[in-house]
């Protein structure tokens, strides 16, 4: 059995360095482009090539052009009933199928690029006709790339691009401007870089390994008339727990509004 990427970009990256760590996978990945080509096969244990070559049913063809690339890039591909896995938004299992000849054994999955140190939460969605071994099979590779969440229905892929698919660029977005911010009071740029990252990995393992509630975790931060409440009140005239909200409501419906606009 053969893994083939179609698309070596950033999210294939992320999980080939996944699965290539865990090691015991025969990874193919094709994408036109010879830069990424090289930069592939120079850091993982996989092979490269820029055409994908005629599929068997044994093997597993995941799908990681962009949405919009889909449609061409997948043209004329021979999969002889080989697994497919889409990791694409905006793109349901009707439309893929369509674009496919018809082909029915399709998973799709919703990954995100902490996948690459193995610290990925992906949400997975296996129409009914899906037989447990490929939807084992499937959580298998993921599970390579950290955590893995069944969805009971297709739309759920929509919303999980909108939390966790998404959301490391929110919170990268949040460790930018920490970053900042430090900087505007007089800190370096490598100084606000440590202190940001710094506050952000101790906080986030004090949550998990505490296994206390986000709310209490931050009650516990705030004393009365202190500095954090300061803070935190200027957060909550500018209502930031709405913006995200809208944010992510934001990118759902663009997974929505994607899906009406590429489906044939
Ligand atoms: N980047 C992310 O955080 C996430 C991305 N996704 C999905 O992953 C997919 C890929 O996204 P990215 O990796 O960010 O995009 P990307 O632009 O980094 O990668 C796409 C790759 O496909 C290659 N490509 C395009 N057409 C091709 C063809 N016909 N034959 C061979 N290679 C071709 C391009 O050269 C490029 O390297 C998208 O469908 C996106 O919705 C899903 C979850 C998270
Ligand atoms: O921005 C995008 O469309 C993709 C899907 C989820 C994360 N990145």
């Amino acid at each position: 059995m053969s893994i083939y990427f179609l698309g070596g970009g950033n999210m294939a990256t992320a999980i080939v360095a996944g699965m290539s760590k865990q090691g015991g996978y025969d990874i193919e990945v094709i994408d036109r482009n010879l830069e990424k080509r090289q930069h592939l096969s120079s850091c993982y244990q996989v092979r490269c090539s820029e055409k994908l070559p005629t599929l068997n049913a044994d093997d597993v063809l995941v799908l990681a052009v962009k949405p919009q690339d889909m449609q061409q890039s997948t043209a004329g591909i021979e999969l002889n009933g080989a697994l497919v896995l889409s990791i694409a938004a905006g793109l349901t299992i009707n439309t893929l199928s369509q674009f496919l000849q018809n082909h029915q054994r399709i998973i799709r999955i919703m990954p995100n690029t902490p996948c690459q140190i193995g610290l990925g939460i992906s949400g997975l969605y296996a129409p009914s006709n899906i037989d447990t071994a490929d939807k084992n099979l499937a959580e298998n590779i993921m599970r390579t790339t950290g955590e893995v969440v069944w969805l009971d229905e297709e739309s759920a892929i929509n919303r999980i691009a909108g939390i966790s698919g998404s959301g490391p660029a929110y919170v990268f977005y949040f460790l930018n401007a920490l970053q900042q911010a430090a900087i505007q009071q007089g800190f370096s740029t490598k100084e606000a870089h440590q202190l940001s990252l710094g506050t952000f990995k101790g906080a986030v393992s004090l949550a998990e390994q505490s296994g206390t509630e986000f709310v209490q975790l931050q009650k516990n931060v705030t004393s009365k008339g202190g500095t954090t409440f300061a803070a935190t009140s200027v957060f909550d005239q500018h209502q930031l727990s709405q913006v995200v909200a809208d944010g992510v409501a934001a990118s759902v419906a663009r997974a929505e509004e994607m899906q009406q606009q590429l489906a044939p």
